[in-house]
């Protein structure tokens, strides 16, 4: 293989799916579950898992692909302790056998459904962090949140965290916002303090259906962009409205105790720091994606065949993270923006969120504006003061959390 040299200090990132796309839940908006289909037929292991001498190959290419003393392993679904625990003890064996004195952290995304003392055994002794997705109270999760046969999760996924909570396991949230849920932001929120999650991430749900010959449903961010929205996805006013909501809330009581990536990472770009957010940066393509069979893609939300970037039998990770077609992936995110975003005020908060999402026009007919811009534009109008306020007090060197003391 051609030997590339990285070209600058970055941590090269990749999110990785041991188990594909199986899980054993079937949530309703699930975009990865149907990436499945892209595997249907390929001579790849039938059960779309990890083989161990895939395993081995990645962890030894991705720590010799790292130019930072500090490496994060990300494990994704698909469900992830689809895997036996077996699997994640290997994990821990090779990074040590290619780690040699650097630090390795580990994070893993799960449903939260299967965890039992032991896997959070295995958490607690080896300092994983462990994001769980729930969508908010009872109610809320269980509307897309079930299995194939419809049961819903709910019951189990709290039983998850409280094992987590029970031994001391670091953790925090994902919970996706969608046309449900979106209607209820303080019930929702509320949820997540009575749990005592300190660490919360939203992400809004934004689908377009479109059938594919291969049997996808979701559609890619090449397909039309007249493709028929998929109903759960929250709409721009909702998302305007479930933002300004809880952040009115979290501005008077709650900044320095819990901390919502969003508010967080519009903080930092009012700072003019990197957020914390790949959607609210100024290029994308740092974090890619490694399925179980090796395939490399650009991105987790753009697993799809015009997006692939290689095999790691094939191309080193760093070929394939550092190629031309990946540079212009994350500067596509900021050449592509329509004209409205380039005179935005707000675009160096926004930058013009996910491309995923640029399937509208602008107001004079330009295509390629994000779906959610009425949302964003009307929750940056709401937080400026108080960004303002808190980018002074850091600049100051006092804690932002003020705030919660000034007048507006
Ligand atoms: C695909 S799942 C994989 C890991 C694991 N199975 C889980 O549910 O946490 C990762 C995250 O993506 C979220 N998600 C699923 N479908 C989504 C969509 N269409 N848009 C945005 N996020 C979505 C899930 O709620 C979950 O928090
Ligand atoms: S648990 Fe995760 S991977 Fe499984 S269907 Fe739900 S969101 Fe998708
Ligand atoms: S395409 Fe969207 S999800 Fe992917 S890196 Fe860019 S902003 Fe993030
Ligand atoms: S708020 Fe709207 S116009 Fe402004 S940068 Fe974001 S998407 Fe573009």
């Amino acid at each position: 293989m051609e030997q590339v040299l990285t070209p600058f200090a970055r941590p090269l990132y990749i999110m990785t799916k041991p188990a594909g796309s199986s899980c054993n839940l079937a949530c309703e908006y699930c975009y990865y579950l149907e990436k499945k289909k892209l595997y249907k037929d390929a001579s790849a292991d039938r059960r779309h898992v990890m083989s161990d001498d895939m395993l081995e190959r990645f962890i030894k290419m991705y720590i010799e692909s790292q130019s930072m003393p500090q490496i994060l392993f990300s494990w994704h679904g698909g469900e992830t302790l689809m895997r036996p625990l077996s699997f994640y003890k290997k994990v821990i064996e090779l990074q040590k056998k290619y780690g040699g004195g650097l630090v390795i952290d580990n994070s893993i995304q799960t449903n939260g459904t299967l965890l039992t003392d032991e896997w959070c055994r295995f958490f607690k002794d080896n300092n994983w962090l462990v994001g769980v997705s729930v969508d908010g109270p009872q109610e809320f999760h269980d509307e897309y949140r079930r299995n194939n046969i419809g049961a819903p999760s709910f019951h189990k996924v709290m039983r998850g965290i409280n094992l987590l909570k029970k031994h001391g396991v670091e953790w925090n949230a994902l919970a996706v916002v969608n046309d449900f849920n979106a209607d209820y932001p303080l019930d929702f929120y509320h949820f997540f303090k009575e749990i005592e999650c300190r660490y919360i991430q939203f992400t809004p749900i934004v689908e377009r259906i479109i059938p594919h010959t291969d049997g996808r449903t979701l559609a890619s961010p090449m397909d039309a962009h007249d493709a028929p929205l998929a109903d759960f996805s929250v709409s721009p006013a909702q998302w305007g409205e479930f933002l300004c909501t809880i952040f009115d809330e979290w501005v008077k009581n709650d900044v320095g105790q819990y901390f919502i990536q969003l508010f967080d990472s519009t903080l930092a770009n009012w700072a003019g720091v990197q957020p914390g957010v790949c959607t609210m940066a100024r290029t994308c393509g740092h974090a890619g994606v490694m399925e179980f069979n090796g395939d490399v893609y650009s991105c987790d939300h753009f697993v799809f065949p015009e997006y692939k970037l290689g095999n790691i039998r094939e191309k080193t990770l760093v070929e394939m993270m550092y190629s031309d077609r990946q540079q212009k992936f994350g500067t596509d995110k900021y050449d592509s923006l329509p004209g409205q975003c380039r005179r935005c005020k707000y675009l160096f908060a926004c930058n013009g969120e996910c491309p995923k999402n640029r399937f509208t026009v602008t107001a004079d007919g330009e295509p390629g504006l994000n779906y959610l811009c009425e949302g964003y534009y009307r929750f940056f109008e709401h937080v400026a003061p108080y960004m303002d306020f808190m980018k002074n007090e850091l600049d100051n060197q006092r804690p932002p959390s003020n705030v919660m003391n000034a007048r507006f």
